[in-house]
């Protein structure tokens, strides 16, 4: 637990860097693991969600080297490399760890143990045990979370369409599919994440990729060569940049820039509202980092103006949503999200938790089945509020301190590093001031 005091800031200012994105870190080690021979993941994110992917992997056998903090050799061992591990293996608070490794293990010809912290505990984990049993696999729930008893098996290929709108899942039946005995179709009904399609191609895996009706259909065909190891750099997380971005926008007289951002479509329904909204955000330098898009982003204070979300939107912006809430206490008017239901089952129920701590810095906010509104704007008045240890709520709530009209106490900003390590530092050379409690 580390407490801080924030101080109201009268602007933020200049240039950074955000730590490399967390969705591409896990898939690099994990896909790196299966490789034949080393990958080498530059700005790697050594964040604990990170780092419960790369700690599962070494229990299963997998070499993994850090020559410096931000760089990461993945000794990768061909498709049938892994090894069991000997005990539970330890996901830590990361449903990404969970789901994809679910899915990466179900193919093996040995059984695993996945458990993690309460937290995790508490996550759904049918969604993803459904299909993958739909492949052949065997895999036990406990009450439809976690521990996960998977026994591998022979899988063999199948046609799906994905219930949940959910990257996750999604790539657990892609790492499955790899040792399926036939080619595997995915249908998506909502324009997940697609970072663990665009590797597998970049590392030779033949996946068919339609989109037809703005969703996108796959196939993958069972992999009978070596994947090709990586080289890559991974681009900065949009959803660690979400942060300071906000921040920029809504404390008047910011303006700032940051430098190599992921800009993935499939990512970027936060920006796409904001600028809706009204957001003074220019986009420079696009290009392709690691087969990703990535660009600089110059942003600076604007007046906002409420908006609605719903439908695709949601999952483009699925983890932006606390980050979020904050930019809707100061924009004009009534802003509502909805179909965002996803929500209740993230590191906390994120629904309430923002509508609890937001309510007590005075904002005007009406919980919904499925979302929340939020009238605005509202100068936020000083009070104690609570992470309740999720690491995308510690941050908001940060930010929400910056513009407040006194200063704010949060219990506990240390969970931020599951996702964006350095978080407090980089806010700081930016111009916001806190104190540690
Ligand atoms: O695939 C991924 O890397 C992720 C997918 C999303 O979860 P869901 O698949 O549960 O929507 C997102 O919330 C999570 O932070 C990361
Ligand atoms: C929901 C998140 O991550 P995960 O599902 O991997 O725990 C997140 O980072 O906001």
């Amino acid at each position: 637990m580390s407490a801080v005091r924030v101080l109201p800031c009268t602007g933020l200012q200049g240039s950074t860097t955000l730590p490399g994105d967390k969705s591409i870190s896990h898939r690099a080690l994990l896909l790196g693991a299966l490789a034949n021979g080393p990958s080498t993941i530059n700005n790697f994110l050594p964040g604990g969600d990170c780092l419960a992917t790369a700690g599962a992997l070494r229990a299963l056998g997998i070499s993994i080297e850090t020559p410096s903090e931000r760089t990461v050799i993945v000794h990768g061992r061909g498709l049938n490399g892994l090894q069991p591990s000997h005990s539970p293996i330890n996901c830590v608070r990361s449903g990404t760890t969970m789901r994809l490794l679910a899915g990466l293990l179900a193919g093996q010809s040995f059984s695993s143990i996945l458990t993690g912290e309460e937290q995790l505990l508490r996550r759904p984990m049918e969604r993803v045990a459904i299909p993958l049993r739909q492949m052949g696999a065997e895999i036990q729930t406990t009450n439809g979370h976690a521990p996960l008893h998977i026994q591998g098996r022979r899988l063999h290929g199948t046609q799906l369409t994905l219930e949940v709108p959910s990257a996750q899942v999604k790539s657990a039946i892609l790492l499955a599919a790899l040792y399926a005995d036939s080619p595997t179709t995915i249908q998506e009904t909502a324009p997940t994440r697609d970072h663990t399609e665009r590797m597998l191609q970049a590392m030779g895996a033949v996946l068919e990729v339609h989109t037809s009706n703005k969703y996108r259909k796959m196939t993958l065909f069972p992999h009978r060569h070596p994947l090709t190891p990586l080289e890559i750099e991974v681009p900065g997380d949009f959803s660690s940049a979400a942060f300071p971005l906000v921040a920029a926008l809504i404390i008047p007289g910011s303006h700032i820039h940051l430098k190599n951002i992921g800009i993935n479509p499939t990512r970027t329904g936060l920006l796409d509202a904001l600028i809706q909204m009204g957001a003074s955000v220019r986009i420079h330098n696009e290009r392709l980092v690691a087969n990703e898009p990535a660009a600089d982003l110059e942003v600076q204070s604007s007046q906002l103006k409420a908006i609605e979300i719903a439908g695709d939107l949601v999952v483009r912006m699925i983890d932006e949503f606390p980050i979020f809430a904050i930019a809707a206490t100061q924009a004009q008017g009534k802003t509502v999200v909805r179909d965002a239901a996803e929500l209740r089952v993230k590191e906390t129920d994120r629904i309430a938790t923002v509508v609890t701590e937001l309510r007590k810095l005075g904002a005007v906010i009406v919980e919904r089945l499925d979302g929340f509104e939020i009238t605005g704007p509202v100068k936020l008045q000083s009070a104690a509020v609570s992470s309740h240890g999720d690491h995308r709520l510690a941050m908001a709530l940060f930010v929400a301190g910056l513009i407040a009209r006194d200063p704010i106490f949060i219990d506990d900003v240390a969970c931020a590093a599951d996702s964006f390590p350095g978080f407090l530092e980089t806010m700081q050379s930016l111009g916001a001031e806190y104190a540690s409690n």
